[in-house]
């Protein structure tokens, strides 16, 4: 008989706060949190949408049910005749990836940023309906970080009016896009365009490559898949590929001509629009990706958190004499809390940047629209900054929590291996994140060098103007309770951030060559780049802090959560906040007892703060991790449905066990 108990109720009942309240602060608003939580439950209650057996499969079955799950969400989308919103909470449940991501996340936001209106109004209502299902074609197999030296072309022909597009090269082969290996009929193809014997640099074309009658590749079309990546699962149910041109024509209109056009002469002809608008889509995803990297950064933690309430290692003071008794749930680990805390306070923190990020690009686009480009490089360095500091952050945080979870963690039906191998990508598509961390720093070396012509720095740069207060202030904190304080905290911050920044601006004038100072400082550029990232998160989660949030004891809660965000990265980051003198050793040492007496204020409230993550047990997917905490007879089930217990005599023994076995016999008896 299935087991109803909660496991976890005592637990839930230690909460200090409203958990109903809490939940619409994650999802945003009580609105979000209604439609959000209504689709989740469909899904989860829709067989179409089972994901059992994801990691058993053969690729070409995961990508076989990737391709019908990606058909029946289509299916009931226009079934329900569900609104955008609820379209997008969806494809978030159904959890699986498959070519409809690329399709929507970058085709689609590729024509609109990028295209005339005549062209939008072509091609969007056919995008918008999958009449074509696209990509976005722009890494080769040579080049993915270097933009400007993708090496395929677009040579503009006088005489037909068509554009041909060429892979010269193998290294010009395009390499990894998404969806392109088995299912695109369209791809943007970003290409080098030449025009009247000269280059005009990278721009974007739609192209056709497979018919939309027989789903064959056009003439001189080569495309495939680029093989199985890492991990069961995961991102083996995306069809990556790889794509060749030999000289494929298509009409001028095919240019996505927003930014820079060729006239019917072939003259090139740039507009007023900054040329950076072409890489738009990326600013765009780079945006989504910061709210991807605080779920699944939440995701892990919810199994982590409620695993670690289930699991009892080791004695309690509650033992007889002989040991016997309960034994400790390991969450009550100082050691376990230390690990665990910081990566829930994380997840709500990147929680709230994103939402904020969202804002700022949602902003962006309002302003283009009236032709105000003032705010892009702010916004191209936000997105890049904060996409690389949360996934490499989400990352770790996945595998940190699958170690929080011992050897069970290390099973497939944990999750989180599955997890892991989806998300740890993000670290490297759309911008590798050390790369992203390099314009971060050339933003911010340029917003430097611009204080000096009297350029008052503004929005997330904003305490750079105020430099040499920065410079110069020190840490008041003499006892712990004194870095109870937002302001002392975010002061802490920004004076780590401007001391290391100046560092790097003065060390960059001892070059003769600015750009080898650049290459030779690159590391501590980086850094300095990570700092300024994480003055935004904590200046975020403060600004969160000082809306209207309501809720017995949800305000104090989320304020404990900012505390042990930003202490735990002065912990981490203890070389330089000692090395700027920002902070001093005993300073650093009380922010280490204050970390203690937060994880004591978090720990009877740890399993309601990831319950207000109101995460299904479908979407979360882990015998770990379910709501109820009935882990074991879950993890007993769960083994025996794996395909090797199909038998018990395993197939191979007559070939390969039975011969070896006897060979011992015999081996013993001479
Ligand atoms: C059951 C288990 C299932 C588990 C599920 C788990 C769920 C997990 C979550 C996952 C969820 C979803 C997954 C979604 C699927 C995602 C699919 C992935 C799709 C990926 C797509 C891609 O990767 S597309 C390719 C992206 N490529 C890149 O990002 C390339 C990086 N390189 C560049 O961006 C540029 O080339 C670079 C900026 C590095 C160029 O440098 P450089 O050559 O030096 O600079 P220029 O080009 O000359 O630029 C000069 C100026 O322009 C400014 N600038 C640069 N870029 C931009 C920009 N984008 N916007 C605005 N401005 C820009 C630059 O700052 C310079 O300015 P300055 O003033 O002159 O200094
Ligand atoms: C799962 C997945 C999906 C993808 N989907 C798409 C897609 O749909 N469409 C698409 O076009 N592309 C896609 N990509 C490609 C992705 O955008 C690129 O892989 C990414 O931009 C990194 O480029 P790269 O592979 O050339 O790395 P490289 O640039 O070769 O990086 C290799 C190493 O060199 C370092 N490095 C590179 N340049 C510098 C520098 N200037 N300074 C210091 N260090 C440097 C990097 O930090 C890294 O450590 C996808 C990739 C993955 C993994």
């Amino acid at each position: 008989m299935e087991d109803t108990v909660d496991h976890l109720a005592h637990e839930r009942s230690k909460a200090q706060f409203n958990v109903e309240e809490m939940k619409i602060i994650w999802a945003g608003s009580l609105h979000a949190l209604q439609v959000s939580d209504r689709i989740a439950k469909l899904v989860a209650s829709d067989p179409g949408f089972g994901k059992e057996n994801r990691a058993v499969l053969s690729r070409k079955d995961l990508f076989k049910s990737a391709l019908k799950k990606a058909a029946y969400v289509w299916k009931r989308i226009n079934e329900l005749g569900l609104s955008e919103e609820e379209t997008s909470w969806l494809r978030f449940y159904v959890d699986e990836l498959a070519y409809d991501y690329v399709h929507w996340g970058m085709f689609v936001p590729a024509i609109k940023g990028s295209a005339t209106e005549e062209q939008q109004n072509k091609w969007l209502p056919l995008a918008n309906t999958m009449q074509i299902i696209g990509t976005y074609a722009q890494t080769e197999l040579g080049h993915g970080s270097n933009v400007r030296g993708l090496e395929t072309t677009a040579t503009f022909d006088p005489v037909t009016d068509e554009f041909i597009i060429h892979s010269p090269t193998l290294t010009s082969s395009k390499w990894w896009p998404g969806g392109l290996g088995k299912v695109a009929t369209h791809a943007v193809v970003y290409a080098q365009l030449i025009t009247d014997g000269k280059e005009y640099g990278v721009n974007g074309f739609l192209v056709q490559i497979r018919s939309l009658d027989d789903h064959f590749p056009l003439p001189g079309i080569t495309v495939g898949d680029i093989g199985m990546k890492f991990g069961s699962g995961a991102f083996n149910s995306m069809d990556n590929g790889v794509l060749r041109f030999d000289r494929v024509r298509i009409p001028r209109n095919q240019m996505l001509m927003r930014v820079s056009k060729v006239t019917r002469e072939g003259k090139y002809v740039e507009s007023n629009i900054p040329k950076q608008i072409i890489y738009g889509a990326m600013v765009y995803v780079r945006q989504t990706i910061v709210a991807d990297a605080s779920i699944a950064l939440s995701r892990a933690v919810c199994i982590a958190t409620r695993y670690s309430a289930v699991r009892r290692q080791f004695g309690s003071p509650q033992n007889d004499q002989n040991g016997n008794g309960i034994e400790t749930q390991v969450i009550d680990y100082k050691t376990q809390q230390s690990r665990l805390f910081p990566l829930l306070a994380s997840a709500y923190a990147f929680r709230f940047v994103g939402e904020w990020l969202k804002w700022l690009y949602t902003d962006l686009i309002q302003k283009l629209e009236g032709n105000d480009f003032s705010t892009l490089p702010e916004v191209h360095a936000c997105t890049a900054g904060l996409k690389s500091l949360t996934t490499s952050a989400a990352a770790d945080g996945i595998e940190e929590s699958r170690k929080l979870c011992g050897g069970h963690g290390y099973l497939s039906s944990s999750g989180l291996p599955e997890l892991y191998a989806t998300f740890v990508p993000a670290c490297t598509y759309e911008g590798d994140n050390v790369v992203l961390l390099l314009q971060v720093s050339r933003f911010l070396m340029k917003t430097i060098s611009q204080l000096q012509s009297g350029k008052k720095p503004t929005g997330t740069t904003a305490y750079i103007g105020h430099v040499e207060h920065l410079i110069q202030c020190g840490c008041n904190v003499k006892k712990a309770e004194d870095w109870l304080n937002l302001c002392v905290i975010l002061e802490a911050f920004e004076a780590r951030a401007i001391r290391l920044l100046v560092a790097c601006a003065e060390n960059l004038t001892k070059f003769a060559n600015p750009l080898q100072g650049f290459s030779e400082l690159s590391p501590d550029l980086v850094e300095a780049a990570v700092a300024h990232c994480q003055v935004i998160v904590v200046s975020k989660f403060i600004e969160k802090l000082q809306q209207n949030i309501q809720g017995i004891g949800v305000k104090q809660l989320l304020e404990t959560l900012c505390y042990i965000y930003s202490l735990n990265l002065i912990h981490k980051h203890l070389g330089d906040f000692l090395s700027t003198r920002s902070i001093t050793p005993k300073q650093a040492s009380l922010a280490s007892d204050q970390l203690r007496s937060l994880y004591a204020k978090v720990r009877p409230n740890a399993i309601a703060l990831v319950d207000a993550f109101n995460y299904t047990d479908h979407f979360l997917g882990s015998v770990l991790g379910s709501y109820d905490g009935n882990v074991y007879p879950k993890l007993y089930e769960e083994a025996w449905k794996d395909p090797l217990n199909e038998s018990v005599v395993p197939d191979g023994y007559h070939e390969n066990i039975r011969p070896v076995l006897k060979q011992q016999l015999q081996n013993a008896r001479l």
